[in-house]
């Protein structure tokens, strides 16, 4: 017990502070009815032995080198250890849009020379690319005994769409992934090192400043955590945090609309996870007050139809500040 304090203190030193407050997201045998009602109301859990991926736990460089097979790998590339996401299908809306990373593909094999030729000074890496048929015959084997029972009963249980992909993340320690949410129902499973998730509710839309909905960096928070600007985003110091550090074996429920940043832990090599994407299910009863996560998907609605309606991104912000500077302020 105290090596594990230790343990947990050890990784705790070697993680940024930040000025917001922060409450730890419970860990749970996926036995207990407990965890169930945390799924069912759609707020994060870590189950700790649901064994989803165990048939995953002795994936490593060398290992997946071997099997993964012949095909394309993408690669992101950056200058830092943050890697922020952009959809390419966006950039001619920002004139002199820079990409944050660049995306390469790789086999897994050359991936893997580059990762371990790294030295500082290079441009650090970051394979995310979801599983697909290419794999070769072991991974596939893996990939079946993965505990498919557990999960789809809970994908019946609460009522979830089709899984869509499963997301496999080869990446450097301390590698981040910034603040932003998804609009799909994540599993996330940690195979090998740890992460650490800062997750915030949606209801915290306001603090966390999401860029405009046509902006490649949509559904990410414009708030650089390292230096945040209290001038542009006031209300970030206000926002609430729940932490969670996952390590090989556990399973993160990271439900829809849930913003997370996701910081590999320092000083463990190299990170691997799987996560489980899923469709959301029917829409809900809408009941009032609407939820938080209902009011974001509404103001994504509206966006995209002032968008569309207006045909010229630079157009949406004066007509926004038109409709309601002087008259709803
Ligand atoms: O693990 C990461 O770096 C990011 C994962 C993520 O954002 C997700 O699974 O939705
Ligand atoms: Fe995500």
């Amino acid at each position: 017990m105290a090596e594990l304090e230790s343990k947990g203190n050890d990784v705790k030193l070697k993680l940024k502070q930040y000025n917001f407050q922060t409450e730890n997201v419970p860990r749970l045998s996926y036995t207990d009815p407990k965890a169930e009602k945390f799924i069912s109301n759609g707020l994060p859990v870590v189950l700790t032995d649901t064994k989803l991926v165990s048939s995953a736990l002795h994936w490593d460089l060398d290992y997946l080198s071997e099997n993964m097979g012949e095909g394309d790998f993408s690669v992101f590339l950056s200058d830092t250890n943050k890697f922020m996401y952009f959809d390419d299908k966006k950039i001619e809306n920002v004139k002199d849009f820079k990409q944050p990373t660049q995306m390469i593909e790789m086999k897994f094999p050359e991936f893997v020379k580059t990762l371990r030729s790294y030295k500082e000074g290079d441009k650090r890496l970051y394979m995310q690319q979801a599983l697909n048929d290419t794999v070769g015959r072991r991974i596939v084997m893996d990939f079946l005994g993965f505990n498919w029972t557990w999960i789809t009963e809970q994908q019946k249980k609460n009522k979830w769409g089709p899984l869509t992909s499963n997301l496999l993340l080869v990446g450097m320690d301390s590698n981040i992934t910034p603040a932003h949410y998804d609009e799909q129902e994540n599993f996330f499973a940690q195979i090998k090192g740890s992460k650490r998730f800062l997750l915030f509710d949606p209801s915290n839309f306001e603090c966390l400043y999401p860029y405009p909905v046509y902006h490649p960096h949509d559904r990410q928070s414009q708030v650089d955590f390292d230096n945040p600007d209290s001038l542009r985003f006031p209300k970030f110091q206000d926002a609430k945090a729940y932490e969670a550090i996952v390590g090989p074996g556990d399973v993160l429920y990271l439900p829809m609309y849930w913003w997370h940043q996701v910081e590999s832990v320092p000083g463990h090599g190299t990170v691997i996870s799987v996560n489980f994407w899923y469709k959301a299910g029917p829409t809900e009863k809408v009941e009032y007050p609407l939820k938080a996560h209902q009011r974001v998907a509404m103001t994504r609605n509206i966006e995209k139809m002032i968008i569309q309606a207006l045909n010229d991104p630079n157009e949406v912000a004066p007509f926004m500040q038109a409709m309601v500077l002087g008259r709803y302020t």
